[in-house]
């Protein structure tokens, strides 16, 4: 491994990336127990880039944690989001890779994206990749994933605009609305169909998240609600009792609920828990338009904020950074909704 001072003394005019690991799939072979665990560090993943690429890229690769994602908590989410801060802020480097478990790769995408948003324009590319198959198992896709990312973020600094990426598949997406779809396909993110609506989403919520929020550290306890057919008050008063500042309501169909979790949002937000509905159906908006007495137009005039581009995952980071700037409903819902 070629550190990138040295490259700089050189005076080598080579893109600089930093591939930052963090474990997930990529890192994964299967252990004695038969489970999947991330076990290959930095040095062996940067080790299966293509040699042409390494030629080009000037790569450096750093572990900073080895964890399966599912098993990562706002403090490893935050530690990832303040590495590539720290990183993109001088100009040591052109581009930055992440390497992150699937399952929650769309959360610490959107939170690093916040992350970087306050602190003006970024300078950077920042691409996160995974893997759908471990390290150690056959037609493996994480070293393609890898390389893609890598060349990515050896792209214009200029490009880095559209926010944080995720390269997976071949394919190249903006974080920001884009979710995990299938458990196996190895293409297995889908990214909001329309770039300029997600990107109107992302400028939306950029606005309203004011820059001290974020240096926090730690963000509010925001729970997600899932709803179903007979659903009833008691996880949303639950999360209440627990503490919840902001409750995610993962709603049927449009943004749909029924009479009692009507009755439990509007309690909630008389507390002042802040509500936030999306959808449990994978594609399409979220929108009040159903009555009823438990439809989508309940839900809003109960309190609850649409969200009609973020899903769960990434709606509950939204709202936790929004809930810890400190701001009102209305800044919820013009975060949200506009
Ligand atoms: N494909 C994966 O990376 C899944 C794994 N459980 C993780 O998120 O770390």
């Amino acid at each position: 491994m070629t550190p990138f001072r040295a490259r700089a003394r050189s005076g080598a005019a080579h893109p600089r990336v930093l591939v930052l690991t963090t474990g997930g799939t990529i890192a994964a072979v299967r252990g004695s127990d038969g489970g999947l665990a991330p076990a290959v560090d930095a040095a062996d993943l940067r080790s299966t880039l293509p040699s042409p690429l390494l030629e080009r890229v000037n790569v450096e690769a750093r572990a900073l944690m080895s964890v399966d994602s599912a098993a990562m908590d706002v403090t490893s989410a935050y530690a990832i989001a303040r590495h590539v801060a720290a990183a993109s802020a001088g100009d040591a480097v052109d581009g930055i890779v992440v390497t992150h478990g699937t399952d929650t790769m769309e959360e610490t995408a959107l939170l690093t994206d916040l992350v970087l948003a306050r602190g003006g324009r970024r300078r950077v590319r920042v691409v996160f990749t995974g893997a759908q198959r471990g390290a150690d198992q056959p037609g493996a896709d994480g070293p393609g994933n890898l390389a893609r990312a890598v060349d990515t973020a050896s792209g214009p600094a200029a490009d880095s605009e559209a926010g944080v990426l995720i390269a997976f598949a071949g394919r190249t997406m903006p974080a920001w609305g884009t979710r995990k779809l299938s458990t196996v396909d190895l293409d297995a993110f889908a990214a909001w169909p329309d770039r300029h609506e997600a990107e109107q989403s992302r400028r939306r919520a950029l606005a309203a998240v004011p820059g001290g929020g974020l240096a926090t550290g730690s963000l509010p306890r925001v729970d997600t609600v899932a709803l179903y057919p007979g659903s009833d008050a008691v996880v949303i008063d639950a999360c209440r009792a627990a503490g919840a500042r902001g409750i995610v309501l993962e709603a049927m169909g449009a943004g749909n609920a029924n009479a009692a979790a009507v009755r439990a949002v509007r309690a909630a937000a008389a507390a002042g828990v802040a509500v936030v509905v999306t959808t449990r159906v994978p594609h399409g908006p979220a929108f009040a338009d159903y009555g009823g007495g438990g439809g989508g137009t309940n839900l809003a005039r109960a309190g609850a904020v649409f969200s009609p581009v973020l899903r769960a995952g990434q709606a509950r980071i939204l709202l936790a950074a929004l809930l810890a700037a400190g701001v009102g409903h209305g800044e919820v819902t013009r975060a949200f909704t506009g």
